[in-house]
């Protein structure tokens, strides 16, 4: 958290906007076919194929998404990627470019955006993204990012949020609920290191929530498992505002109701000795906490044998009809409403 005062700091103001762009450039040479120009001329082209087009955008603000007092830029760099593709891993696409946005107040230096950038790189290789324009200016609040992300796909694989059925089975990748915990962690550091600057905490036991928090990765990989698996998911959405607001979507989008049990949620092991530590509730924390950036699908019935005892996937319910309600059967065998807020005793 400490800013190390030896480190160069050029001001922003030193380079103009076009030196910028260039020196941002150089550091993404182009990858995929269908990148044919990228940064520096008017817009980027990007070569059109008989398949369709999908593009997402998302907005990250300093202070509603990110703290950047326990931030580090390079993190935010990388999770901004994660953010702007995990929307087109939920179309079960893979995703090609991505353009970032930034406006930075002059406390920002040079080396500070190449800290940025380089996260931004380091995600662009692992996820196979190439990042093709953005636009740069100044901010008189805060750090703003905008990412849009691009992809090209067949209309056959794209898969929906509308399209589940009822008796479909509710499917979730990786665990839940652990860069919620994460955050409540580096925000009670923050509070100890406010009070006291020389206290040096030891964080090995929150590790894995932190590098959630800090550093989430993109399910690109889970089209390729689902491919391999011949299952094809009916409807499918990706879980950053938190799992039962992703349900519910579901539900709505399809007008049907659902059932997710309790004991079957994916917790990490971390996430739940944390959660006693903080007298937190586990179950509340791994359906409201967001921002674990992993795939809900639903698939059809028949297709349960296909993704049974796969460690990367877990069931965790079912959809049922509208009139049937959305329920989550807690540990104890009671229903409970499922609602936006979590969900509530009924
Ligand atoms: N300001 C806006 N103008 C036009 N369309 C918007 C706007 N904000 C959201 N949308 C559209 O609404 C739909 C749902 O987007 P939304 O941002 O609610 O979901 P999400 O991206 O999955 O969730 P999150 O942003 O919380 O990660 C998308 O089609 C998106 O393009
Ligand atoms: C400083 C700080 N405050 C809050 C959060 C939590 N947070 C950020 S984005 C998000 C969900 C998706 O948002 P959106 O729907 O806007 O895409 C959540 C729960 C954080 N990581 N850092
Ligand atoms: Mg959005």
């Amino acid at each position: 958290m400490l800013e190390d005062k030896n480190q160069p700091r050029t001001p922003l103001a030193q380079l103009c906007e076009f030196g910028l762009i260039a020196r941002i450039s150089e550091g993404f040479p182009l990858k995929n076919g269908s990148s044919k120009l990228g940064i520096g001329d008017d817009a980027a082209v990007l070569q059109q194929s008989e398949e369709n087009t999908l593009i997402t955008k998302e907005l990250l603000i300093e202070g509603v998404h990110f703290d950047l007092s326990f931030m580090p830029l390079k993190h935010l760099g990388y999770k901004t990627v994660v953010v702007g593709i995990s929307d087109l891993c939920a179309m079960n696409v893979k995703p090609e470019q991505i353009l970032i946005s930034i406006a930075v107040s002059n406390r920002f230096t040079l080396e500070a955006i190449d800290e940025f950038y380089s996260g931004v790189q380091l995600a662009c290789a692992r996820f196979g993204v190439d990042l093709v324009g953005g636009d740069t200016s100044s901010s008189v609040t805060g750090l703003i990012i905008a990412v849009t992300a691009v992809a090209q796909a067949k209309e056959s694989e794209v898969v929906l949020r509308s399209t589940a059925k009822e008796t479909d089975l509710l499917v979730v990748t990786g665990d839940i609920g652990a860069a919620y915990m994460g955050l409540q962690v580096l925000e009670r550091e923050k509070q100890v290191f406010l009070a006291n600057p020389n206290n040096q905490p030891d964080l090995t036991p929150y590790t894995y929530l932190i590098e959630r928090q800090l550093k989430p990765e993109a399910r690109t990989d889970i089209k390729t498992l689902l491919e391999q698996l011949e299952v094809k998911p009916t409807a499918m959405i990706d879980v950053s505002d938190g799992l039962v607001s992703e349900v519910l979507h579901l539900c709505r989008a399809a007008d049907l109701g659902c059932r997710v049990y309790e004991e079957k949620l994916p917790l990490d092991p971390q996430l739940i000795s944390c959660c006693e530590e903080f007298n937190i509730d586990s179950t509340t924390v791994a359906l409201n906490g967001g921002e674990d950036y992993e795939l809900l699908f639903t698939i059809s019935l028949s297709d349960f044998d296909k993704i049974k005892g796969n460690p990367n996937l877990t069931l965790i319910g079912h959809m049922v009809s509208a009139a049937s309600g959305k329920e989550l059967i807690t540990r104890a065998g009671t229903s409970v409403a499922l609602t936006a807020r979590g969900f509530t005793a009924s």
